[in-house]
């Protein structure tokens, strides 16, 4: 006796598409069995949601090890692509459980990356006052400082403790409740980081893989300035990731950041809005603003990226305190601190209604 169609199909029904996560016969994967009971041939057509790839290679790999076991000869396969509905209907929750299997927990965390056209725009200030705002609100928060030439998040925040190793997990290091991991904590005396593109890469794929960090309502990405490496690995890794850009007032920087956000647009990723950080000064004497770096920058730029702008922060520092160093965390009570938490309110809404 030898295998017959049903028993082919019984055998390979369950093995997963590697792009959906889902099994064969959920996507109707098996499109054609057929037997040649002489040569013990079994010849099969597969449909899977991307073709010529590493993945398809495993796959084959598998399946004709599946058959080889089960009694066949020789296997011959064939693959085609799923029909396009089937990948729309099936992607984004493969999205979702890829990349929770990056940082493991229960599945609920959204990603955020924070980004801007150019450096010194305020883009790390505005990352650890939303994760710190949306924590005030009770959300359970974590920040990547992926600007990995460029880490400001552990000076911003105070942090002087070091993560530790548990096992082998990193642990963030946690400060006003919010978890964080950063370049900075791994390189002496702040030394300069001279690696390139692919070891970039790793590193920031180490931030998630290596790191333990728990349940998080949020993951918030600081990205380096401008549209490099690591922002197009972060839209590789993080596919359902939504993007806030970060922009002064003046239109030419405006102008700067539209790439940041055009990038965010051709790669599929929402852009949740932008934040004009710098708007304006509050003069101290007259109690009125002054527009000491133009104005309509971050209006400008929502309409060329078609959203909204979140939120506008004065040009003022953090209050000083005694007791709690973070030169970079504006207090609940401060004008800047309020305006955070109006954002960090709407962005709840948005992305948990
Ligand atoms: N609204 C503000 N008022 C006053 N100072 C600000 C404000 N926003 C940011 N700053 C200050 O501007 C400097 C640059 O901010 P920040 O490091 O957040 O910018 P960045 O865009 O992340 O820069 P880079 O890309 O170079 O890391 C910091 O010293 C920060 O404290």
């Amino acid at each position: 006796m030898f295998l017959t169609k049903e028993e082919v199909i019984e055998l390979l029904n369950p093995v997963k598409d590697p792009f959906l996560y889902i099994t064969f016969e959920e996507a109707g994967a098996i499109k054609e069995v057929s037997i040649k009971e002489d040569k013990k041939h079994v010849s099969v057509k597969l449909a899977i949601a991307k073709l010529n790839t590493g993945e398809q290679m495993q796959l084959q790999q598998e399946v004709v090890g599946i058959l080889k076991r089960a009694g066949a000869n020789t296997v011959g396969l064939r693959f085609e692509k799923l029909p396009d509905e089937v990948i729309r209907k099936y992607q984004p929750v493969a999205d979702k459980k890829k990349e929770q299997s990056l940082i493991g927990g229960s599945g609920n965390t959204k990603f955020i990356a924070v980004a801007s056209g150019k450096g010194g725009v305020g883009k790390s200030t505005v990352t650890v006052n939303l994760a710190v705002s949306l924590m005030r609100l009770g959300k359970k928060v974590g920040i990547i400082d992926a600007d990995i030439y460029g880490f400001s998040v552990p000076d911003m925040m105070g942090i002087e403790n070091r993560p530790v190793v548990r096992g082998k997990k990193i642990l963030p290091v946690e400060r006003f409740g919010v978890k964080v991991i950063s370049m900075g904590f791994f390189v002496e005396d702040n030394s300069p980081i001279i690696w390139r593109g692919p070891m970039l890469g790793k590193m920031l794929n180490s931030f998630f893989t290596e790191v333990e960090w728990g349940d998080l309502d949020y993951l918030l990405l600081d990205l380096p300035p401008g549209t490099g490496d690591i922002a197009m690995d972060v839209h590789e890794l993080l596919p359902t990731c939504k993007e806030i850009i970060v922009t002064t007032p003046h239109p030419s920087a405006a102008f700067v950041a539209a790439r940041a956000g055009q990038m965010a647009l051709k790669t599929n990723h929402e852009i949740l809005g932008v934040i004009e950080n710098m708007s304006y000064f509050v003069s101290e004497k007259t109690g009125e603003k002054e527009y000491v770096f133009g104005q309509g920058g971050g209006k400008k730029l929502a309409e060329v990226l078609n959203t909204k702008v979140l939120g506008q922060l004065r040009l003022q520092q953090p209050y000083m305190e005694e007791d709690i160093f973070a030169p970079g965390v504006y207090q609940e009570d401060h004008p800047n601190g309020k305006e955070y938490h109006k954002i960090a309110a709407k962005i709840i809404a948005k992305l948990e209604e």
